[in-house]
């Protein structure tokens, strides 16, 4: 049986890693980009993990289907933190462009060893019958003094993951995906599915 699975996101980045993360394992993909009407979700939460289940509670109520939602962004040893939960409005609102700029800025002569950084993802899926089912991942890596390759999505050219010797905007959406903090919190997501889906 085909499941339909509705990703409460706009993000087409995110999109695209989920419909290759998901589609393989028989589910039906679609967005917030596939449905007609303009839903906007306020994402007022304090944690990846609150605003996940602010967006996924949102569409599993709103539609009654299996929603899910993910929440995530890059924390930086040298900022505190930042941009943490503010990824996607660091500099300007979806202004993938403006946010690198502005985390290239505020490390400027930070030498590499205090340039560590981690991408984080919450993955929380909601149904209108069941309690909620959470699952997390982090990938650790360092943040480059240029961009670097043309693929992936928002910071990834300024991610550099050592184990590959690359920037995750140099890698095929599988070799991302092994290894990234959306595939790791996917693969626990999976391992506590079928338990919670049956
Ligand atoms: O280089 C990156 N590679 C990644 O793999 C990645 N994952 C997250 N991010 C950043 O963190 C924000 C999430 O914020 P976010 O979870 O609110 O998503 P979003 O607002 O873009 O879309 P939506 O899902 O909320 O509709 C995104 O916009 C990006 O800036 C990433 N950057
Ligand atoms: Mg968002």
């Amino acid at each position: 049986m085909v499941e339909k699975l509705l990703i409460a996101t706009k993000n087409e980045g995110k999109a695209r890693e989920y419909r290759s993360l998901f589609e393989p394992k028989g589910f039906e993909v679609i967005t917030l980009n596939d449905i007609p009407e303009k839903i906007e979700i306020e994402e007022n939460g304090t944690t990846f993990v609150e605003n996940a289940t602010i967006k996924a509670k949102a569409l599993a109520d709103k539609y009654q289907v299996l929603a899910l939602a993910d929440d995530s962004g890059l924390a930086i040893d040298q900022l505190n933190g930042e941009p943490g939960i503010y990824s996607a409005r660091y500099a300007g609102d979806h202004d993938d462009e403006a946010n690198k700029q502005k985390v290239l800025t505020k490390l400027e002569g930070v030498p590499r060893e205090k340039r560590t950084a981690h991408f984080h993802c919450a993955i929380v899926v909601c149904d209108p019958n069941k309690p909620k089912l959470v699952a997390q991942g982090q990938v650790d890596g360092v943040i480059l003094t240029a961009p670097q390759g043309e693929g992936g999505f928002g910071y990834d050219p300024l991610f550099y993951y050592p184990p590959f010797e690359k920037s995750f905007a140099q890698l095929t959406m599988e070799q991302k995906n092994s290894v990234s903090h959306r595939g790791r919190a996917v693969n626990e997501l999976m391992e506590q599915f079928d338990q919670w889906w049956k």
